[in-house]
């Protein structure tokens, strides 16, 4: 396998035009979800305006604020959602900066951020005041609500392209409960001499996205976004086209089509001489849904399941405990597979999560990592 950072790319991921007529959609859609993972939309429905707006208001954060305003914001152990340039992915520390904020655990944006009906399990929204940054709230709700519609329609789309009604239980589940949020990444220049050796920084280490899906809006000016393919076993850069948002499938995409739609690995490398940009928004389960492969579809393919049910607040807290810090124990959704002949601790800690109502308590790392721990020591 190559694994060189500088390769420059051999397939492209597809590009898929959101005003095809429905029967084509659906076609392209099965084909980029199974074979990649990743594509690109064009005429998606997301005004371009409402994202230079967006991009604007992302660039006065990190580059208009100092360190000291930015941390004003800062993630901690009592709260997932923020500010942050620590994160590791695969215990490994990434070369960015970014501000995460999603749903409010009360589903109303007019409450204040920190009302207590807000506390939820992935904690409460923390943007710069408006003292300082007045229109980025705003902004920033203005482009989530467009992600999530877009998303919405994704999703029936997958949904038709498995053979399953476009209102299929997850689909209408992730309509009513998602527990979305929206991240800006801000990767600043990274001075490195050897920026495309192996052991070169990277912006972010290979990962999988865990939700269901991602849109994915890229920077038009430094591609640096990586997708593994396993067909050719090559990374392969994903150019973002100008109007274009980027999408791809998640961990229980994966594990709701049965391992049809595959998630893809893909990493961000670094640049010594352009800063970049990137805004994923992760449309992810509710809390207390079990994600688990669709029964029969009108596909008529009959096979057995190849995952066992997950609980999404379960896995979402594991894998955030996990990134925030070295927990000494990963959650993938291997560990749920029906092949494996040792029984997971997840799947029955999960149980006890859900039981516990652990899905409607606020977000705490340390808790987390308690709860963790008990499993790895019966
Ligand atoms: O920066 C990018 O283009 C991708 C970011 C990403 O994969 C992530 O934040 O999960
Ligand atoms: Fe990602």
């Amino acid at each position: 396998m190559n694994t060189g950072h500088g390769l420059s790319s051999i397939e492209q991921v597809p590009v898929i035009d959101l005003e095809a007529e429905e029967k084509v959609l659906i076609d392209q859609i099965y084909g980029a979800c199974s074979r990649f993972g990743f594509f690109q939309v064009v005429n998606h429905g997301i005004n371009a305006d409402l994202i230079d707006r967006y991009r604007e208001q992302c660039r006065e954060f990190f580059e208009g604020l100092d360190l000291k305003h930015k941390r004003a914001s800062k993630r901690s152990a009592d709260n997932a959602r923020g500010f942050f340039d620590d994160e590791l992915t695969k215990q490994r520390r990434d070369w960015k900066e970014a501000l995460d904020g999603g749903m409010p655990f009360s589903r109303d944006w007019a409450l204040p951020d920190r009302d207590p009906l807000n506390a939820g399990l992935d904690g409460y929204n923390q943007f710069p005041s408006t003292a300082i940054l007045p229109h980025f709230r705003d902004t920033f709700v203005e482009y989530f609500q467009a992600c999530e519609k877009l998303s919405d329609r994704l999703a029936v789309l997958m949904a038709r392209a498995l053979g399953a009604h476009g209102d299929e239980a997850l689909v209408r589940d992730l309509r009513a409960h998602h527990t979305s949020y929206l991240r800006t990444n801000f990767y600043p220049m990274c001075p490195n001499e050897n920026n495309n050796s192996i052991d070169s920084p990277l912006g972010i280490s290979p990962h999988n996205d865990a939700g269901f899906l991602t849109v994915l809006l890229q920077d038009n000016d430094c591609h640096s976004l990586q997708v593994y393919l396993r067909e050719t076993d090559e990374w392969s850069t994903v150019h973002p086209l100008p109007n274009a948002l980027t999408i791809n499938t998640g961990d229980m995409a994966q594990v709701w089509s049965n391992g049809r739609y595959q998630a893809p690995s893909h990493r961000v490398l670094t640049n010594p001489n352009q800063v970049r940009y990137s805004a994923p928004f992760f449309y992810n389960p509710g809390y207390e849904t079990w994600v688990q492969p669709l029964q029969a579809t009108d596909s008529g393919i009959e096979e057995p399941d190849f995952y066992h049910p997950i609980l999404w607040g379960y896995f979402r807290a594991a894998r955030f405990a996990g990134d925030f810090t070295d927990l000494g124990i990963e959650i993938q959704i291997s560990d749920y597979e029906t092949s494996r002949v040792d029984s997971s601790p997840h799947r029955q800690l999960q149980k006890v999560f859900v039981r516990e109502g652990w899905c409607r308590r606020p977000f705490s790392a340390d808790a987390y990592r308690e709860l963790l721990k008990i499993t790895q020591c019966p």
